[in-house]
């Protein structure tokens, strides 16, 4: 709470000082700080990023893997080992431990640096003034008026007394007082909800109101909607606004289901154990009487049951997926959006330029009869020309018309008074202008029904007709017939002012003179098509969520293959209630006419249906939509905004690159479930022989230690997994967690691995003779156990016949033979009598593969069953 109150107490002093009063207060100079100056007060004040997370040294990091509640768990059955005088047992424990948390964490570095460099490629820069530091710059006031110049700094390396350059579409690096600016508006949404821009000035103001409402200052995660400033850096990084939010709600990062469904499935782990090893250290303490190894049987249980590896085969995964698809030109931002990209089954996607091209030409300019008409070309370009908003497709458009330009004067002749910057529930845009003879006109373009609202009159055949009178209808055909005919239409209207009109906002847009209008060839990306199908063949349906209208959207569609079933216009959104909506969304392929928060209810609508969701916008206008997905997608070239708001970004505009994306997406999905699923069934089935054997045998049937070390044996072959194939047929369909198929590997193929177990232990106690010989017992069941949990995973990988079907990476096939060669030759290596190992008789040797074979043998067929039955894989 006190660096809130000190971050307010300077923003509120600040915002009260002049410009230059300002500068000054953070010991800085118009012309920004020195090179030397910002280094040192980047090193005082720290990056400027609102979560530390990643800013924490190695050890601690390390430290922290360590005391995972499962590792805490784990070293205190080392201790328990320890004290009861069993330094074998308790050094294996904390040597798995210590393995996996290493591996874990050297994952995690190798995996953040690979992730960091990828972010690297897509950074967000601001543009910052840099004096060239002639007056020499420790402390003293900044570059007062030596020379400056601007160059991009990554937003994470600005610094308070920082100049920096904010124009359109730019996210507010900081929170900034503005030094000068030029119609400047935001939107405050990231911080307040509230949607309409709130336009800045440079002015100084009283220190009185709550700082959120200080007209001089912006406020970091803001974005830039229109106009143009120079702005001091007052606080950076926590020290924002925006930062002591985003404290609040560190950690609070949304899980998904994949997440909760590897939680679950710890903590199911976790359960099983609290109930089984109880059990079994009763059992065999009254069976053999020996509590002090009854105790140490059931904690070697519980460490065998523990999914120590789990955390680390999920990032190794991850990792792995994010690089191969860096490869495939798309970046992973965040980790966890891979999954999501798997389990997506519905692409939300806008219009322009994802669908269709780059590229939006002016084809006409007609008057309201559909004539062609010189002066709504003149207009246009004089809105576009003076606008300082963002120049989006259709406003470069415009101002290709450089003849209109040389024609107009559009520079000299004109003077601008101000402008009504464009916003997505208005849907158009005015400026105003002054011509040399005084007289002043205001200009407005904008979505057709959009302006119509505002006009009451049009032009025509050089006179003014009313609107009333004019039959709506035929004035609604022209662009209709332009719509059908594939164009984007655009209104222009305009009104003379009187000399008296002075003061400027949204309600001199009314009253209006429509002059005509502009349509656009907004071609169809050819790729789009492609790309569809494709996404149609992985199962993903693409629905198009746009601020366009209907029938623009409906030709684009259909020239992408894209069938339309149903539409949903952004006031019938509005209308519906949650539910409603629901069911509406999930039939609609279309979605026009939508303001950012309706876009962003759309994905809400879907995702409580249980669809996953991806959107892929590059809009000022997709920022929510990119935030509630459950993976954002944008490209290398949208907006601040929708780049940082964004899990993936796409370095090419490609949709086929999202594909890529998809498939990828499920081949990590798919090997992390291959680990679940076989863990999940191992240790079922393992319990099943633990418990059987503790009631039958009256010796323990593994030494601890055997069991510690067999459970550490199979982890070192299963950490190649990420490295392993997925069938194609696995990677056909959106994948998402299934408790449903991992409770039927556990229950269907567990107990097989346990009725094998029973006939090693027939064969050893009838036929070798282990009746008397506990070690032998023990020996045997060590390597029989080890050898058929480390063959089953070339079983359970692939829904096909192993090896003969589908082949495991190299890198699962040394590592599960290297395993089980090791297995085998311990306990006649040097360390086999230091871990209570004895030689094995021949009739063993002769057994033992036929056991192997029959096991693989069966469950081969039950798997082909269960994924028969059920689709499982
Ligand atoms: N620069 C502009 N000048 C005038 N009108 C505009 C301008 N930009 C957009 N509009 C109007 O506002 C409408 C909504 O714009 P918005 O940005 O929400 O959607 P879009 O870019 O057309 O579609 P998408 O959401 O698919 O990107 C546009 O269809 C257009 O009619
Ligand atoms: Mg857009």
């Amino acid at each position: 709470m006190a660096a809130d109150a000190a971050t307010s107490a300077v923003l509120l002093a600040v915002a009260a000082d002049t410009p230059d009063a300002a500068l000054a207060r953070l010991q800085s100079g118009p012309a920004g700080l020195t090179a030397q100056q910002a280094q040192q007060r980047l090193l005082q004040h720290g990056p400027n990023v609102v979560a530390h997370a990643t800013q924490r040294g190695v050890v601690v990091r390390f430290l922290k893997l360590l005391a995972s509640p499962l590792s805490l768990l784990l070293l205190g059955l080392a201790v328990v080992n320890f004290a009861t005088g069993e330094a074998w047992g308790a050094s294996l424990i904390a040597l798995m431990v210590v393995l996996s948390s290493l591996l874990a964490f050297l994952q995690e570095h190798r995996s953040n640096q690979a992730a960091e460099k990828l972010r690297a490629m897509v950074r967000t820069t601001v543009s910052v003034l840099r004096s060239d530091g002639g007056n020499g710059g420790d402390g003293g006031d900044g570059g007062d008026n030596g020379a400056s110049q601007a160059i991009d700094v990554p937003l994470e390396q600005i610094v308070p007394g920082d100049v920096v350059q904010l124009s359109v579409g730019a996210i507010v690096p900081a929170d900034v007082r503005i030094l000068a600016c030029r119609d400047l508006f935001v939107s405050q949404a990231a911080l307040t909800g509230e949607s309409m821009p709130v336009e800045k000035l440079a002015q100084a103001v009283p220190a009185t109101v709550p700082p959120l409402e200080l007209g001089n200052v912006a406020f970091m995660g803001c974005t830039v909607l229109s106009g143009s400033a120079t702005a001091l850096v007052v606080g950076t990084g926590a020290n924002t606004c925006f930062g002591q939010i985003a404290d609040q709600l560190a950690g609070a990062r949304e899980l998904t289901s994949f997440d909760l469904g590897v939680n679950k499935f710890v903590w199911l782990m976790i359960r099983v154990m609290l109930v089984m090893v109880p059990l079994v250290f009763l059992i065999n303490g009254y069976s053999k009487g020996d509590w002090l190894q009854a105790l140490l049987f059931a904690v070697a249980v519980a460490v065998g049951l523990a999914p120590e590896m789990l955390p680390m085969i999920v990032t190794i995964n991850l990792a792995k997926g994010a690089l191969a698809m860096s490869d495939k030109q798309v970046i992973v931002k965040r980790l966890n959006a891979i999954q999501n990209l798997g389990a997506m089954d519905v692409l939300c996607t806008d219009k322009t330029g994802t669908l269709t091209q780059d590229r939006v030409i002016l084809e006409k300019h007609v008057d309201i009869d559909g004539a062609d008409s010189a002066r709504v070309t003149e207009y246009a370009y004089l809105n576009s020309f003076y606008q300082t908003g963002l120049k989006n497709l259709l406003d470069v458009a415009v101002l290709k018309y450089v003849d209109v330009h040389e024609h107009l004067q559009a520079d000299t002749a004109f003077h601008k008074v101000d402008e009504l910057p464009f916003d997505f529930e208005r849907r158009r845009m005015s400026v105003i202008v002054q011509r040399a003879d005084g007289s002043r006109v205001l200009i407005c373009k904008g979505a057709v029904e959009e302006v119509l609202d505002v006009c009451t009159q049009a032009e025509r055949q050089g006179g003014v007709i009313s609107l009333q009178e004019h039959h709506g209808m035929a004035l609604g055909r022209v662009v209709q017939d332009l719509n059908e005919d594939g164009f984007r239409v655009i209104a222009v209207a305009c009104r003379e002012l009187a000399p008296e009109e002075h003061v400027f906002d949204n309600r001199a847009e009314a009253g209006l003179t429509l002059v005509g209008y502009i349509a656009f060839l907004d071609p169809p990306k050819d790729s789009a098509a492609d790309a569809i199908r494709a996404l149609k063949h992985y199962g993903v349906a693409v629905k198009v969520l746009t601020g366009d209208n209907e029938a623009v959207t409906r030709n684009v569609c259909r020239h992408v293959g894209l069938p339309v079933q149903d539409v949903l216009h952004g006031a019938d959104i509005d209308a519906l209630d949650e539910a409603h909506l629901a069911t509406r969304a999930v039939h609609a392929t279309l979605f026009v006419k939508l303001n950012p928060q309706q876009k962003a209810r759309v994905i809400r609508a879907l995702q409580a249906r249980g669809h996953v969701i991806g959107y892929l916008g590059d809009g000022i206008n997709d920022g929510a939509a990119l935030k509630t997905a459950d993976v954002g997608i944008s490209v290398d070239s949208a907006v601040d905004i929708a780049k940082e708001s964004a899990d993936i970004i796409l370095l090419q505009k490609n949709l086929l690159a999202l594909k890529d994306g998809v498939v990828e997406g499920r081949k990590v999905f798919g090997n992390i479930s291959k680990y679940i699923r076989m863990s999940a069934s191992s240790n079922f089935g393992n319990m099943l022989s633990v418990l059987g054997a503790s009631v039958l045998l009256p010796f323990l049937p593994m030494a601890p230690v055997q069991i510690l070390f067999n459970n550490l044996l199979y982890d070192v072959s299963q950490t190649t997994l990420a490295s392993d194939h997925v069938d194609a047929e696995y990677l056909k369909r959106p994948r998402r967690w299934d408790i449903a198929n991992i409770g039927r590997a556990m229950l269907g193929l567990g107990p097989i691995s346990s009725l094998f177990d029973y006939a090693t232990f027939a064969v050893l106690w009838y036929a070798c003779g282990a009746a008397t010989a506990p070690a032998l017992f023990q020996t045997g069941w060590f390597m029989e156990s080890l050898l058929s949990q480390t063959l089953v995973v070339h079983v359970l990988r692939t829904a096909r016949v192993p090896f003969l079907q589908s082949r495991p990476s190299l890198p699962l096939l040394m590592t599960t033979s290297g395993i089980c060669l090791l297995g085998l030759w311990l306990p006649s290596s040097p360390l086999g009598p230091a871990l209570g190992f004895v030689p094995m008789p021949a009739r063993y040797w002769l057994l033992l593969p036929l056991i192997l074979a029959g096991y693989l043998a069966v469950t081969q067929a039950i798997k082909s069953w269960l994924s028969r039955r059920f689709g499982m894989r």
